[in-house]
C-alpha cells in the first residue's frame, strides 16, 4: 500500500499518507484471522498462498473493519448490516491530511494554546470513523452531526463502547423541520448567488431555472452547518464525507467492492456538488468560527468547479489534495477565510499554460479529426468563437468568462434548449473576440498510437480578472470527450447534451 504508483502518462500516483499505520505495513489478514476467530471465516489463501478476503462480501469487509479498529486502535466498534463500512487505511488518511493542515502556519491557530483540538464531522454515519480515529489516535475532541435515527443510535453506541474516548465526542442530531426556515432565510439575505438556490413561500430550496442554462439542482436538504453549529462555539476544523451521488444507480457503480450504504448516507438531490456548495454557502456565513473548512470530493470534475465557488465567496486559501484509494482516487479540499500568516501565491495564478490528457479506448470509426470536431462543437455551442485548422489539427479558442461560466454550469439541456441556446449565445459570441479580457487558447489532438490521441491545451492570453479558467473549461473538456468517446470510463452525470448533435 505503501509508495508512489506511477500513472498511465508517467505522471506519480500520491500513495498512502506517511503517517497513516499502514503506510510501510498493509494489514496482515493472516495474522488477524489468527488472533480474532470471527475474522477467519473470511479468509482464503490464493495460489501464492498469500492470504485474502472477498471484498464484494459486506460481512467481510465489516469484520476486517471491526478487527482493524480494535487491533490497531484498541476501539470497540460496529454497525447494522447496509450501514456505510469504512475501509480504516483510507479513512486514517484524511485524518492526517488534517493533521497536516493545522501543523502548518498557513493559517495561524486561532483557540487558545493549550486547547484540545477541535473538530465537526459533518454526516457522522451510524459508522463514527472520524471521530473515533480522530480522537484515539491524535486526541482531539469532535461534534459529529448527522439526520438519520439509526446514524444517531449507532454514532452515540460506538462511542459509548469506548469509554477512555467518549468524553471527546459529542453526536449531534441536525434538526431538520426546527431550523429549515431560518437557514433559508439567512441564505437568502443577499448573501449569495440567488442563481443557486432561492427561497420558496416555505423556506425550503428550489432549482431555480437559468436563463441559457437549463436548470441547476441546488441541495434542498436539512441544515449542514449554519443552524447546527451553536451561538459561540469555534472549531479548528470541520471535515465531511458527503452523499456523493444523485441516485442509487450511481452509487452502485463499483460492483468489486461491497461497503453498503443506505440512500440518506449515499445520495442527495444535487449530489455531492450541491452538498459541498451549501458547505461553502454556510461557511461564507460563519467564516471565522471555523479555522479549516474541508470536505472530500468524489469527482475532480466538481473539485474544479467547488475551488471556483470558493475563491467567488472570498476564500482566502484554497487547499487541495488527491486520496488515493486502491484504484480509486478522491479529492480533499481545504479552505480558510482567516488572514494567511504569510503571502500565499495561490495555485490559480500559477496556472500551467499547457495542460494535457489521453483519450484511451476509441473506436476505429473515431479518428483524430472527429474529436477536434467535438472540441469545436462543444465550445461552439457555448457560444465561444473557435476557429479549426484541419491540416494543423487544431482549435484556437477565444471564450469570455460568461461563456465558459455557461458551459460549466449547464446541466441539462434537451436538444431543442440546446439549439434555442446555440443561437442566443452566438449572438454573444461575435462580441467575444473583442472583448479585452478574453481568455485565448489552443486545443490540438495528436494520435499517439492507434485508438489513443494525446489532447491538449495550450494557454496563449489569461483573462486577468478570471484566475483559474483554463484549467476549469480544459478539464471540463476532458469528461465531456472522455464521456463521448469511451463510454466506459465515464463518471455519471457529466454533462454530453452539447455534444449530442
Ligand atoms: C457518505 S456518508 C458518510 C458517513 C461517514 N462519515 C463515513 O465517512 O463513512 C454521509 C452521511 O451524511 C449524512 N447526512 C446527510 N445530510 C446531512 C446533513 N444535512 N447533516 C448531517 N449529516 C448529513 C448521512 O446520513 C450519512 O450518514
Amino acid at each position: 500500500m505503501a509508495g508512489k504508483r506511477k500513472r498511465k502518462n508517467g505522471a506519480e500516483r500520491p500513495g498512502i499518507h506517511p503517517r497513516n499505520k499502514y503506510a510501510d505495513n498493509t494489514p496482515d489478514f493472516g495474522l488477524l484471522s489468527s488472533l480474532y476467530p470471527s475474522f477467519e471465516p473470511y479468509v482464503f489463501y490464493s495460489r501464492d498462498g498469500r492470504p485474502k478476503i472477498d471484498w464484494t462480501d459486506f460481512n467481510a469487509t465489516r469484520e476486517l473493519t471491526r478487527v482493524l479498529l480494535l487491533h490497531d486502535n484498541g476501539l470497540n466498534w460496529w454497525i447494522p448490516d447496509g450501514q456505510l463500512c469504512p475501509t480504516v487505511p483510507n479513512r486514517s488518511n484524511y485524518i492526517h491530511w488534517i493533521e497536516d493542515l493545522l501543523a502548518s502556519d498557513i493559517i495561524p491557530a486561532t483557540r487558545a494554546d493549550g486547547d484540545v483540538t477541535k473538530g465537526f464531522d459533518i454526516g457522522t454515519g451510524a459508522n463514527c470513523i472520524y471521530p473515533l480515529l480522530g480522537a484515539s489516535i491524535l486526541g482531539w475532541k469532535f461534534v459529529g452531526s448527522d439526520i438519520t435515527d439509526i446514524a444517531i443510535e449507532w454514532a452515540n453506541r460506538n462511542v459509548n463502547s469506548n469509554p477512555h474516548i467518549s468524553d471527546l465526542i459529542e453526536i449531534r442530531r441536525v434538526d431538520a423541520e426546527g431550523t429549515m426556515y431560518n437557514v433559508e432565510e439567512l441564505h437568502n439575505e443577499g448573501r449569495f448567488d440567488s442563481n443557486s438556490t432561492n427561497a420558496r413561500d416555505d423556506g425550503r430550496a428550489s432549482t431555480v431555472p437559468e436563463p441559457h442554462l437549463g436548470v441547476k439542482k441546488s441541495y434542498n436538504g436539512p441544515p449542514i452547518l449554519l443552524g447546527v453549529v451553536k451561538d459561540g462555539e469555534s472549531f479548528d476544523f470541520c471535515m465531511c464525507n458527503p452523499p456523493f451521488f444523485e441516485t442509487m444507480e450511481e452509487a452502485g457503480l463499483n460492483p468489486k467492492t461491497a461497503c453498503g450504504g443506505t440512500p440518506e448516507e449515499m445520495v442527495c438531490c444535487g449530489g455531492e456538488h450541491a452538498f459541498i456548495t451549501r458547505i461553502i454557502e454556510d461557511s461564507a456565513k460563519l467564516k471565522h468560527t471555523f479555522r479549516w473548512y474541508t470536505s472530500m470530493v468524489g469527482r475532480k470534475f466538481n473539485l474544479n468547479i467547488l475551488v471556483s465557488e470558493l475563491w467567488n465567496v472570498g476564500a482566502t486559501v484554497v487547499k487541495t489534495t488527491e486520496f488515493v484509494q486502491g484504484r480509486t482516487s478522491r479529492w480533499g479540499l481545504a479552505w480558510s477565510f482567516l488572514p494567511p500568516s504569510r503571502k500565499i501565491i495561490p495555485s490559480h495564478k500559477i496556472e500551467k499554460n499547457n495542460l494535457s490528457f489521453m483519450l484511451e479506448g476509441l473506436q476505429r470509426q473515431h479518428s483524430a479529426f472527429h474529436v477536434l470536431q467535438s472540441v469545436e462543437s462543444y465550445l461552439a455551442n457555448g457560444g465561444v468563437s473557435c476557429k479549426l485548422d484541419a491540416a494543423a489539427f487544431n482549435v484556437d479558442v477565444t471564450a469570455s468568462k460568461d461563456q465558459i461560466d455557461a458551459i460549466v454550469k449547464t446541466e441539462t439541456h434537451n436538444k431543442s434548449e440546446a439549439a434555442t441556446c446555440h443561437h442566443e449565445l452566438n449572438v454573444s459570441s461575435s462580441s467575444s473576440s473583442s472583448q479585452p479580457d478574453a481568455l485565448r487558447f489552443r486545443i490540438s489532438v495528436f494520435q499517439q498510437n492507434p485508438g489513443t490521441l494525446l489532447v491538449r491545451g495550450t494557454l496563449h492570453e489569461r483573462a486577468s480578472s478570471i484566475p483559474g479558467l483554463f484549467s476549469l473549461i480544459f478539464r471540463h473538456l476532458e469528461e465531456v470527450l472522455t464521456h463521448k468517446f469511451h463510454p466506459g470510463k465515464v463518471l455519471a452525470g457529466v454533462p454530453s447534451s452539447n455534444l449530442e448533435k
